[in-house]
């Protein structure tokens, strides 16, 4: 595993596809394996700002710098090879493959892991499915509620014991109680070995978990 990072964010502006700025955030740093809880109305542009620290968006100026590493200085392939190496991520929409089990989904990085740690990675998945409540053996994710949909996708991202976890709205299709499980396997990952953890997030017992929560307004540049 590679050593926990540091973030800082300088004079960050992402265009959207009118090139426009779709967000702004003037500074934000975060000493490595902290947690942050980002915070906003709907549309103030905290998916963007997570897609953002992950490298996913090609538009972006300013200075997003993980360690040695400024995101905003490297051409797309780069970014990738920074995000394989270093970043998990929970996408809002989930983005699991329907026609694969949930043991299959929550394991799928062991296909890109080398040999050696593939199994460890399988292992841990079928792991933090059984602790959420969820089977492994059906063949399809197709039927899942939401919720169980986001279990697995949480499985997903820690499974790969990620140095860097990203989190879009991770509560978002859960009743409390698995909403709580969840939380808890955020932070314990976060905890466990100095993992930064970044959750953009309406649910106010997940923000005050977080070390730190920072709030976009949307439109105006925000500082933290
Ligand atoms: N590629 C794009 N081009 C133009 N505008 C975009 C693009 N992507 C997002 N936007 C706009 O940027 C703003 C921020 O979007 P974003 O999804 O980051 O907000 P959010 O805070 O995550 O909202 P929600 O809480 O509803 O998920 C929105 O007004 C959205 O419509």
């Amino acid at each position: 595993m590679a050593d926990a990072l540091s973030l800082v964010v300088e004079d960050l502006v992402v265009m959207g596809d009118e090139r426009r700025p779709i967000m702004t955030l003037d500074r934000l740093s975060l000493p490595r394996g902290s947690t942050l809880g980002v915070r906003g109305p709907s549309g103030a542009g905290k998916t963007t700002l997570i897609f953002a620290l992950a490298g996913l968006l090609p538009n972006v100026s300013g200075r997003i710098s993980w360690g040695e590493t400024d995101l905003t200085a490297l051409g797309e392939a780069g970014r990738r090879a920074f995000r394989a190496a270093h970043v998990g991520m929970v996408f809002q929409d989930f983005l699991l493959f329907d026609e694969l089990g949930p043991a299959a989904n929550a394991g799928v990085f062991a296909l890109f892991s080398p040999r050696r740690s593939r199994h460890h990675v399988r292992t841990r998945a079928e792991r933090l499915l059984a602790r959420m409540g969820l089977s492994s053996d059906r063949s399809s994710t197709a039927t899942l509620s939401g919720g169980e949909r986001q279990r697995v996708a949480v499985a997903r991202a820690l499974a790969n014991e990620p140095d860097i976890l990203l989190a879009d709205e991770p509560t978002a299709s859960l009743h409390r109680e698995a909403a709580d499980l969840v939380i808890g396997d955020l932070v314990a990952h976060a905890r466990e070995a100095d993992h930064t953890l970044i959750v953009a997030s309406h649910d106010e017992r997940l923000l005050d978990r977080m070390d730190r929560v920072i709030e976009l307004a949307g439109g105006a540049r925000a500082a933290a």
